[in-house]
């Protein structure tokens, strides 16, 4: 690494004299040498950090807090950019581990492995899979960091998994002083219990120890049908007929797929009875799929209308026009490849979780609404929600998944999240509305925020709470309310405070949703960064921009 001077005349010389005179301890500090622009993966947000660093050793990691801290700078750790919202958006410095990545140590008895928080998971299962190992459940993709899945509570679909975090066994973290802690579900537990779901604000989680289960392959199968069907089968057997059930709903057309999976005995597929084959490919995986989907996606924003036909034609070829058996697309694939899902285009998403329970209750209420059901109409139900859908079409499908982290975690085990989105009692059912945004355009008439508004009243009125990384609309008082987290969200606030007075993990963000507007400016903490302001980008989205906190109390 060649001189911070030469290297970082893009950085005010007020911190790049800061970082020179700091660095005579032959530690690089490992600064991009050009200007970084952040783009999140739905290319919604993007920022400019006035300096970008990916790190590849813990001293460096501990310089750059230290040196955050002389400088008065915020940090941001980002992982591979996938959290929708503007969460990992900054002005200051941000931090990028994907050069500290490594696995340090695999057992194949245990499946205890110890990695470097930057790995993707990808590149874990890669890793995994070598020592025949595998992540014990993943969510629809496998391009996040580690450390990102686990901050935001990422999660998969089953009954028998809570949050893919549920597999973390103790994490190391740096905190705002520069020193690297261990917690576990016995150690600093308190520390621990926030680490697992940190948004950022905690620390850089630089070590995560992490129990991997057997390698296993899933025959998995899905078919089209009615979504009476799904309901009438809801309590009884649409949740607990596999290990993995994950269900996408089709409002116009009152259809749902239901994608089952269960683990193919290795004895049946060492001895070749069972063999592992890909399905035939879909639809949308070809590529003039794709591209007549993006495309009529497009020609809806200003034909709205044919919202419903484009539902039912392009999901008509991805899965079948008729319903039930004759729709069935069947597969045997190794876990890390079946559990993948093709998310195609830039989209906004909003997920919330409720118990399970409430879950034929809240498709039927927003399908009456969205259909504008009137008493007497096949279907109806009174959806009670106090917002207009008159002109409104919305994109499918619903995603519609859950988990039971009561079954694995819990605050007695001292391993369940402070800020844990899902029921403590029982299983929780997160409904994803996605909305579309052909070629990074927003759909037209505002109708991701008349969407988002209703689904949002409706979550709530059904004991929701949204999915962190995602879009919402949420009042930080709901947040801090007792309904929401009880005394969890002050614990977390805790911990938050103990380990980081300044404030160096706090952004706009944080402030916002997590820590709530000071009641003077003078209380603003120290190294926080303020006053985010969004600017429509040439490429669409928006481009964010923060500054330093000057008012130093
Ligand atoms: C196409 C797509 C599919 C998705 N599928 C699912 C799904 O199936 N289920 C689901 O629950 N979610 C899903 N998500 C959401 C996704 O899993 C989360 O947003 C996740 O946080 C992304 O990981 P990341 O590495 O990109 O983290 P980022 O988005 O980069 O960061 C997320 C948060 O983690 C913090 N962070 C990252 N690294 C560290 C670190 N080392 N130390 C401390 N904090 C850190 C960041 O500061 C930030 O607050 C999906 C998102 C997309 C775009
Ligand atoms: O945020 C998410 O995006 C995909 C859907 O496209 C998914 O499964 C999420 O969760």
């Amino acid at each position: 690494m060649a001189s911070p001077t030469e290297d970082l005349s893009h950085i005010p010389l007020e911190t790049r004299s800061i970082i020179t005179t700091e660095s005579s301890d032959g530690i690089p500090f490992p600064a991009s040498p050009i200007p970084h622009t952040h783009r999140t993966w739905a290319r919604t947000f993007s920022s400019r950090p006035e300096v970008y660093l990916q790190p590849s050793t813990l001293p460096q990691i501990t310089k750059i807090t230290n040196l955050a801290r002389r400088c008065r700078r915020r940090l941001v750790v980002v992982g591979s950019g996938h959290s929708p919202s503007n969460l990992t958006c900054t002005s200051s410095w941000m931090v990028n581990l994907d050069k500290y990545s490594r696995v340090l140590s695999i057992d194949p008895t245990t499946g205890i492995c110890v990695l470097q928080s930057g790995i993707r998971l990808w590149q874990l299962s890669e890793a995994l899979n070598k020592e025949g190992l595998a992540l014990p459940s993943m969510g629809s993709i496998n391009e996040q960091s580690i450390a990102g899945a686990i901050s935001t509570g990422t999660h998969g679909s089953s009954l028998k998994h809570g949050l893919i975090s549920e597999g973390v066994e103790s994490l190391k973290i740096v905190l705002a002083n520069g020193e690297e802690v261990f917690c576990s579900p016995t150690e600093r537990s308190d520390l621990f219990r926030a680490a697992l779901l940190s948004l950022g604000a905690i620390g850089i989680v630089t070590e995560v120890t992490f129990r991997a289960v057997k390698a296993f392959s899933l025959a998995w199968e899905q078919s089209i049908d009615s979504d009476s069907k799904l309901f009438a089968e809801w309590e009884s057997k649409l949740w607990k007929q596999s290990e993995f059930v994950r269900v996408w709903w089709f409002p116009y057309m009152r259809r749902a797929v239901v994608w089952k999976a269960d683990k193919v005995d290795e004895n049946d597929l060492d001895t070749g009875v069972v063999k592992n084959y890909d399905p035939p490919t879909s639809f949308q995986d070809s590529k003039i799929g794709y591209f007549v989907y993006h495309n009529l996606l497009a020609l809806a924003r200003w034909f709205p209308r044919i919202t419903p036909w484009v539902e039912w034609f392009v999901f008509g070829l991805q899965y079948g026009f008729g319903n039930g058996e004759t729709t069935t697309t069947r597969a045997v694939q190794p876990s890390y490849k079946a559990f993948l899902l093709n998310c195609l285009y830039s989209q906004f998403v909003n997920e919330w979780a409720i118990p399970l329970a409430k879950g034929p209750e809240a498709l039927q209420r927003l399908a009456a609404w969205l259909h504008r059901l009137q008493p007497g109409d096949e279907g109806y139900v009174e959806h009670k929600i106090p917002f207009s859908a008159e002109g409104l079409w919305v994109h499918s499908p619903v995603e519609v998944r859950v988990s039971d982290t009561t079954v694995k975690t819990s605050g007695e085990r001292g391993n369940r999240p402070w800020l844990d989105i899902t029921p403590e009692d029982g299983p929780a059912l997160y409904l994803n509305a996605t909305m579309y945004r052909p070629y990074h355009k927003d759909p037209s008439y505002n109708a991701t925020e008349r969407y988002y508004e209703a689904f949002e009243w409706l979550m709530r009125d059904l004991g929701g709470k949204p999915h962190w990384a995602k879009t919402f609309a949420v009042t930080p008082d709901e947040f801090a309310s007792k309904q929401w987290y009880g005394e969890n969200f002050h614990q977390f606030r805790k911990v938050r405070d103990e380990v980081d007075p300044l404030g160096m993990f706090v952004g706009p963000w944080q402030r916002k949703f997590l820590l709530g507007e000071p009641a003077e400016e003078k209380d603003r903490l120290a190294l926080e960064e303020v006053g985010f302001e969004q600017k429509p980008a040439k490429e669409g989205g928006y481009v964010v921009t923060g500054h330093q906190n000057v008012v130093v109390a």
